[in-house]
């Protein structure tokens, strides 16, 4: 059965009630539902009723049946993770439960930040965003030829002839990887990557030469000049694609330890104010709205000083995740600072931006965070919320919904503050 995986629940295999109990409350920190079974075939039963987004197990076993015979057929069931909550074990156990059908091991005391982590990725890989590739040709045969193969992967490919065009296409359309053949009337495929290389903004795209060019040493000569891989056109579409799909890959993942905050995996401060940079030109330029948000969570000093530095850190997680699956794939949430979060709102109104970010503040407050006693607590946030007005610099939209942001505290917090 096929189930919607944002809200997809949880199943836990635990003959241990108590344990069940701590683990179930952890994830709903998350606003994940966990169900737990003591017994094999009860989950069974569950897994073919709703598919679950994952499905841990715990190494104290069930009630019902061995560990070794049940792995096997929850793996056949389901397609999700199969996580087995362990201490940590030797590698030739660890051997025979991937054979089992185990997908992840996550070691004792159980660490929600890790399965959350494994989680989110996963949803990530399932709704993955396209490849954007540029190719940079002045033939017509071979661009064609190129794009199409690509597009047909499910990439989203551009094209320019003119190399000298392609800084500034760089700089506009932000390809991941980009496909340079060597000789063109106005420069070389070397020369272009010699300048590329030079910009610091495009540090780390790949470039990959695509010519028929044989000779080895012209091949590492253009590879000194910046070039990252030499494919030699052979019209091997399978070649192609997975050169490219490998590297893309390896960019983000390399992009995503530059660009994003490690507790959160939101955009890092650097990036956030670089994103609204480039947010407010456009706006400005295209003469549209947009709306900024700055979020602070409330009387936090006292949720660490009471609860421990580890709990705060569980409270600032489930904020982000709550962000991330709020405003996908578009890079517009990034943590301001310690427990404080922005929200880009590009062609927004003033009242839309509050809307969504007091739908957000409502949901927050609805979470049930636990501490590490098992006692639970309820947190809410407060924002500000600013419109860029004519003329309006990006530092001035950031004071403006700090201020904002400190009118709801002063009004008593968990609401969202207006710039009017
Ligand atoms: N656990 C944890 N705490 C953090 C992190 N970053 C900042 N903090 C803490 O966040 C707290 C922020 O406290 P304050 O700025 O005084 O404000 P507050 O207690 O949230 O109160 P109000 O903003 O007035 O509602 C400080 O105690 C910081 O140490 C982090 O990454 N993890």
């Amino acid at each position: 059965m096929v189930s919607d995986t944002s809200t997809a629940p949880i199943y836990l295999l635990c003959r241990n009630g108590d344990y069940a109990a701590t683990v179930s409350q952890q994830l709903a920190m998350f606003g994940l539902r966990a169900v737990a079974f003591p017994r094999a075939s009860a989950l069974l039963a569950a897994i073919h009723g709703e598919a679950p987004l994952a499905v841990l197990v715990d190494e104290a076993g069930c009630e019902d049946m061995m560990l070794t015979q049940v792995l096997p057929m929850i793996a056949r069931l389901n397609s999700g993770p199969l996580v087995y909550l362990s201490l940590p074990m030797a590698a030739q156990e660890q051997i025979e439960l991937a054979r089992a059908g185990v997908t992840d091991f996550l070691p004792k005391p159980f660490d929600s930040h890790r399965l959350i982590d494994q989680i989110d990725r996963m949803l990530e890989a399932q709704s993955p965003q396209p490849a954007r590739v540029l190719i940079v040709d002045d033939s017509e045969t071979l661009t064609h030829w190129a794009s199409n193969v690509l597009t047909m992967a499910g990439m989203r490919v551009r094209s320019v002839k003119n190399p000298l065009k392609v800084p500034q296409l760089v700089a506009l359309e932000k390809p991941e990887l980009i496909l340079l053949d060597m000789y063109m009337p106005e420069c070389t495929g070397d020369e272009l990557a010699k300048v590329l290389r030079q910009n610091p903004a495009f540090d780390g795209i790949p470039i990959v030469f695509l010519s028929s060019e044989t000779q080895r040493g012209r091949q590492l000569s253009a590879r000194r000049m910046g070039g990252d891989d030499f494919l030699v056109k052979n019209n091997d579409p399978d070649e192609l694609i997975d050169i490219v799909a490998m590297m893309v890959d390896r960019y983000r993942r390399l992009r995503e330890l530059m660009t994003r905050d490690s507790l959160t995996r939101l955009l890092n401060h650097t990036h956030l104010i670089e994103r609204l940079l480039q947010e407010v030109a456009r706006a400005h330029e295209t003469v549209r709205p947009l709306a900024f948000a700055m979020i602070d969570i409330d009387h936090f000093k006292s949720v660490n000083d009471r609860y421990g530095h580890a709990v705060g850190d569980r409270v600032i997680k489930s904020l982000a995740r709550l962000l991330r699956q709020n405003f996908p794939g578009a890079d517009l949430v990034g943590r301001y600072g310690g427990e404080e979060f922005s929200i880009i709102f590009p062609d927004a109104s003033l009242l839309r931006a509050a809307q969504q970010v007091d739908d957000l503040r409502q949901r927050f407050s609805e979470l049930c965070h636990i501490s590490g006693n098992g006692e639970p607590l309820t947190i809410s946030f407060s924002a500000g919320v600013a419109q860029l007005g004519n003329g309006m610099q990006t530092e001035q939209l950031i004071e403006t919904a700090d201020a904002a942001l400190y009118q709801a505290k002063a009004a008593g917090r968990n609401q969202v503050g207006l710039a009017r």
